[in-house]
């Protein structure tokens, strides 16, 4: 992929954009074979078994051809810090010097992403709504301006959903006046809302989530499943490598034919819709109070249409994954666990807790393969036993791992 902001050393998100796409994805494949080399080693001298992480024999260890994804136009979604003035809006990032780089023909977003930004643009100088900035430092440090962040996500099927980041609420009577006029630029904008964020910290949202349309939720059509989408919510980047990811998971699940399942960093449910089957209790998990409403909404839906069954015994509950897995209300256990952790991985007590929980197979999906290896050293008699490696973001050194833990 070419990018013009790159050669010029304007932005510096794709460190890997020097290299050619299949070097990439080898490099990544020896980079998670090399960080899981002394797990399986480990669990090798415990005598359980004779592990190999060599990619082309795979003895113990089998990996899969990994999934590699389009080099450029994947990502569905933008976060776009605003800068510059209300008249001359930037959407985009700040350069190390703190000045807006505008990144609204970035490679990485398709086309119709990318078509949203001229319309957004026109809105923060229709709306007036001051790009935030901040002058000084320390106590000295002045703020002005309103509008931090435009994220922006796209759907499969087309649809936009807009989130304002704002300082305050100053703004959204405005906002809520000029939406229409954006709605009949940006037709495909269907859901609309304004976060609240009044620290001035590199945490990205707030709490306070208003909404300004009539939608909520985002329809993400997965194969047959569309997961709805709240804006509080998490959706992984990149929806082809998403579909694999899902169906990868389900077709390992299938073959044990769990009676029950859990499904724990649950998302809106991507995992455990996927894996749903008739006469199979699943069970999800998400710290996210929205995340679990949106995933409840889908749940419900799906129920009332075709292959109900499927999705009869499918429920989805809001908290902490290892309070859930190792409190005093944790229901009876499932035969199979679905963990996919955000980069801090499970955690101790979680993988321990795994370990010994007597659990026959657990899918572990990761998208740090360092924590991953450390999880996994904590939980030596889960043996790894089949594993693929998901491009989900190519130009940089970041990719999935989807790898199915068997016990000794
Ligand atoms: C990598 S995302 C995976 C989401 C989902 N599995 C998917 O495929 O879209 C990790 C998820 O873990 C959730 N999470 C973070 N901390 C958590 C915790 N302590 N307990 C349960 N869920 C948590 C996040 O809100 C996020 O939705």
């Amino acid at each position: 992929m070419q990018c013009p902001h790159y050669d010029a050393g304007r932005c510096h998100s794709c460190t890997l954009l020097e290299i050619d796409y299949p070097t990439q994805v080898l490099d990544k494949e020896r980079h998670v074979a090399a960080l899981l080399a002394p797990v399986l080693a480990d669990k090798s001298a415990d005598g359980s078994t004779d592990s190999s992480t060599d990619l082309s024999t795979g003895s113990a260890l089998t990996w899969l051809p990994p999934v590699s994804s389009a080099e450029s136009a994947f990502r569905n979604k933008a976060k776009m810090v605003v800068s510059g003035t209300v008249a001359e809006p930037v959407l985009g990032i700040l350069d190390r010097a703190g000045h807006g780089v505008d990144l609204t023909d970035c490679g990485l977003y398709p086309d119709a992403l990318q078509a949203s930004f001229a319309p957004l643009a026109a809105f923060v100088t229709r709306a007036n709504l001051e790009p935030y900035q901040v002058s000084g430092v320390g106590k000295r440090a002045q703020q002005r301006g309103e509008l931090k962040y435009l994220l922006v996500t796209l759907s499969p099927d087309g649809e936009l959903m807009v989130r304002f980041v704002l300082r305050s609420q100053e703004a959204i009577a405005r906002i809520r006046k000029h939406l229409a006029s954006l709605q009949a630029e940006l037709p495909a904008l269907a859901v609309a809302s304004a976060n609240i964020q009044p620290a001035h910290a590199a945490v990205l949202e707030g709490d306070l989530e208003i909404s300004l349309t009539e939608r909520t939720t985002l329809p993400m059509r997965i194969d047959d499943i569309t997961l709805d989408l709240r804006p509080q919510s998490f959706f992984q980047t990149n929806t082809a490598v998403a579909t694999e990811l899902y169906r990868q998971a389900s077709a390992w699940v299938s073959e044990f034919d769990p009676s029950s399942v859990w499904d724990l960093y649950c998302g809106v449910g991507g995992f455990a819709l996927h894996c749903a089957a008739p006469g199979r209790a699943v069970t999800g998990i998400e710290i996210s109070a929205e995340a679990v409403a949106a995933a409840s909404g889908t749940v419900e839906k799906l129920r009332d249409g075709v292959g109900a069954a499927r999705f009869r015994d499918v429920t989805f509950a809001a908290g902490d994954a290892t309070a859930f897995a190792i409190g005093p209300d944790a229901p009876e256990l499932p035969e199979m666990v679905i963990v996919n952790p955000p980069r801090r991985g499970i955690g101790t007590d979680l993988a321990q807790w795994l370990e010994t929980s007597g659990i026959e197979h657990v899918l572990y999906s990761s998208c740090n393969a360092t924590t991953l290896a450390k999880d996994l050293a904590a939980m030596p008699s889960l043996r790894p036993v089949r594993a693929r490696l998901l491009d989900m973001f190519p130009q940089t050194s970041h990719y999935e791992v989807l790898i199915l833990l068997e016990r000794v």
